[in-house]
């Protein structure tokens, strides 16, 4: 398929943004023999060299499968599978940051990829990762002036003191995931993807993450989002595609798709319902039952910062 196919901007009609194509990725774990830390198992790799893996002692993972699919301009698609199905492998790969073993991905505009993981520079202050944040998304300084109030406002960092002006690291984890959102969510996307962001929050900040999903899609852009939610999927997306070890199993309306993976999984969110609670009148915040990704990701294959490189992501392969 050639990428010309998405520029086509024909009115009225369909327009896709990301073209997935026969689409594998696989890891490369170095030090997989004895040995690895040590210089002189550095230098034998290197000899090693233009030899295959197995014999340089790397391992390959084959995280996706001869993935494809067509996502459109308006579309809200969620990603779904059982841990380690390889969601956060393809949403990478869409924004650019890992390179595709097989196949292609075209993409239409911009894609910008939001992770709970993606970083922001803990020793300065929320106020001025706003102001870098949005400058690495490509707002100019003064689109970053005009909406400082309404990305503070909606992160609600302020609700319960001017934390805005403290450093982020006085930030609790959930506390920080809300800025990154927020901060993303300021500027309309061509394609924003996002990984289990919503899983982080109270529920009256998944609320206003989900309306401003909503309203990206109104403006035109594709909203990927991988959850372990459910609920998160069924209220955000009207599409879904299920990755199963690496594979595509099922791409297809939000209500078919989640139908069958709860019958594969056991259940409506059953996998991570939370437990009862022993005091339900202690609680102020429904849990949603899922797992915020917090910390730093070691399977990160580069520092991620907040929003991908724009040239890295038209050509990932
Ligand atoms: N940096 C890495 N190096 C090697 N293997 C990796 C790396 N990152 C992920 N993998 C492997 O790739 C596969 C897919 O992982 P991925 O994180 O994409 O799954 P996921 O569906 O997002 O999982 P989860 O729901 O647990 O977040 C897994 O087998 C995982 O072990």
């Amino acid at each position: 398929m050639a990428d010309n196919t998405v520029n086509a901007g024909n009115t009225g009609e369909k327009i896709p943004t990301v073209i997935a194509d026969g689409v594998d990725i696989v890891y490369r774990v170095n030090g997989t023999k004895g040995g690895k830390g040590s210089a002189t198992a550095a230098l034998s790799r290197m000899l090693r060299r233009g030899k295959d893996d197995a014999a340089r002692g790397v391992r390959r993972v084959h995280a996706v499968r001869n993935v494809s699919f067509v996502a459109y301009r308006g579309e809200a698609i969620g990603l779904i599978g059982t841990n380690g199905s390889g969601k956060s492998t393809l949403l990478k790969a869409v924004a650019g940051l890992l390179p595709v073993e097989n196949g292609r991905i075209y993409t239409g505009g911009q894609p910008s990829l939001l992770g709970v993981n993606a970083a922001l520079m803990n020793d300065l202050t929320g106020e001025r990762n706003v102001h870098l944040g949005g400058l690495a998304m490509g707002m100019s300084r003064e689109q970053v002036r005009e909406r400082y109030q309404e990305i503070v406002d909606f992160s609600g960092i302020n609700e319960k003191g001017d934390f805005i002006t403290l450093p982020m690291r006085t930030y609790s984890s959930g506390m920080a995931a809300r800025l990154r959102f927020s901060i993303a969510a300021a500027k309309d996307h061509d394609v924003l993807l996002i990984d289990e962001a919503l899983a982080t929050g109270d529920r009256s900040f998944q609320k206003r993450s989900e309306a401003r999903i909503r309203e990206l899609r109104k403006e035109a852009g594709t909203v990927f989002l991988v959850s372990h939610s459910n609920k998160s999927i069924r209220d955000t997306c009207e599409r879904v595609l299920w990755l199963e070890r690496g594979e595509l199993r099922m791409d297809g309306p939000t209500d078919e798709v989640l139908k069958e993976y709860e019958a594969f999984t056991g259940g409506p969110d059953k996998a991570r319902k939370p437990k009862p609670k022993p005091k339900p009148e202690a609680a102020t915040e429904p849990k949603t039952g899922i797992e915020p990704k917090t910390g730093t990701d070691p399977k990160a294959p580069t520092a991620p910062t907040t929003v991908t490189d724009p040239e890295a992501a038209t050509a990932p392969s």
